[in-house]
């Protein structure tokens, strides 16, 4: 049965919605402007620790289409919604029950315009849910949220000829599916696997996945990039770019409240071209940071200047911080896919 809920933030603001929640849930309260694809949010791992403002009302209007998730589970710790549809009747299960059986609250009747605007102005900040409204008693995501996320045994895919290496620190389903389409066998890693057992699997290209939380507190799996760089070529998505800056020895910052939508404008450097992309992130690279490193900024946002992606002058490395598998969001930069596997096929001859 829903009941009034609150939201409160940790510099003290409440919000008041409706909803059902087991047990108290905290998180950072993060917004994203995407105006569909709530199934592939929920579920991409990268969501871990967070609790998602949903600017665009109402969501829930085409239910959940389980054979286009990004993972089995939803990780983002709640839903905030102004308006759900709440619909059962349809091709797909309604977004209510799918959120229930997920075990994870969707709190509609709030005001997510105001939200938005809130965070806007303050930044991304700790919140809790409850039936009363109460501080936050988490001041900062932990740093279990790669491992809570990554898988604990290698896995493989596909049947293809080229062999690629991918990194799991909590990766969205669509990479490995736009890569198995692309016709390679992909194993996936665990986080924490040495550069030496990488390599040695015979991979011809590794990809370094998205995740969730910050990447300043991922030393070990920037090592081990460090290790595997210019032994075979490499493509980093989102935390993946910011791993890749840190294994060069570039340093990443935290961004008021992030890039999280499915229209975010990118220039790619070396073209003159504009891209409408898919994004996900609360920290970039610090571009100031690059200065001494081999890096250079191949993309970066037409809206704050951000570092959008890094290209390495001497190795064959590049990385991204936008989403070219989509999944919400455009495919405009789908071929970076295609150019990466280009790049693998060639260095192996
Ligand atoms: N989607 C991602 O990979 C996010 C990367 C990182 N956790 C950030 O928030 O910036």
């Amino acid at each position: 049965m829903k009941k009034k809920v609150y939201l409160t933030l940790a510099d003290g603001s409440v919000w008041s919605g409706r909803g059902e929640i087991g047990s108290p849930v905290e998180g950072e309260a993060v917004f994203t402007t995407a105006s569909c694809g709530y199934p592939q949010t929920l579920t991409d791992p990268s969501y871990n620790g967070q609790i998602v403002v949903f600017a665009f009302p109402p969501i829930g209007i085409y239910g959940v289409d389980k054979d286009a998730l990004e993972s089995r589970r939803v990780w983002a710790r709640a839903a905030l919604t102004t308006c759900l549809d709440e619909t059962e009747e349809g091709r797909f299960e309604g977004l209510r029950s799918w959120m229930a059986e997920m075990g994870c609250p969707v709190i509609s009747d709030i005001d997510t315009r105001g939200l938005v605007l809130k965070i806007r102005e303050c930044g991304s900040m700790m919140g809790r849910i409850d039936e009363a409204p109460r501080a936050p008693q988490t001041k900062e995501l932990p740093a279990t949220l790669v491992s809570e996320a990554s898988c604990r045994e290698p896995i493989s895919y596909g049947e293809g000829e080229t062999t690629i290496a991918l990194m799991d620190y909590g990766v969205k389903e669509n990479i490995i599916r736009s890569l198995v389409r692309r016709g390679c066998r992909v194993i996936r890693f665990p986080h924490g696997t040495p550069a030496a057992e990488v390599l040695a699997s015979g991979a011809e290209g590794i990809l370094l996945s998205n995740g969730p939380g910050d990447p300043a507190l991922l030393n070990f799996e920037a090592e081990q990039i460090s290790k595997m760089l210019g032994q075979k070529p490499l493509l980093g998505v989102c935390l993946g770019n910011q791993l890749l800056a840190r294994a060069c020895g570039a340093a990443t910052k935290k961004l008021p409240f992030g890039h999280r939508g499915a229209n975010q404008p990118v220039l790619e450097r070396a073209t003159g071209r504009g891209l409408v992309t898919s994004q996900n992130h609360q920290y970039a690279v610090d571009e100031n940071s690059l200065a001494g490193t081999e890096l250079e900024v191949a993309y970066s946002h037409l809206g704050d200047g951000t570092v959008e992606g890094l290209r390495h002058r001497r190795f064959d490395a590049a990385s991204v911080q936008f989403h070219p598998e989509a999944s919400p969001g455009p495919e405009d930069a789908a071929y970076i896919f295609d150019g990466f596997i280009a790049r693998v096929k060639a260095a192996k001859g």
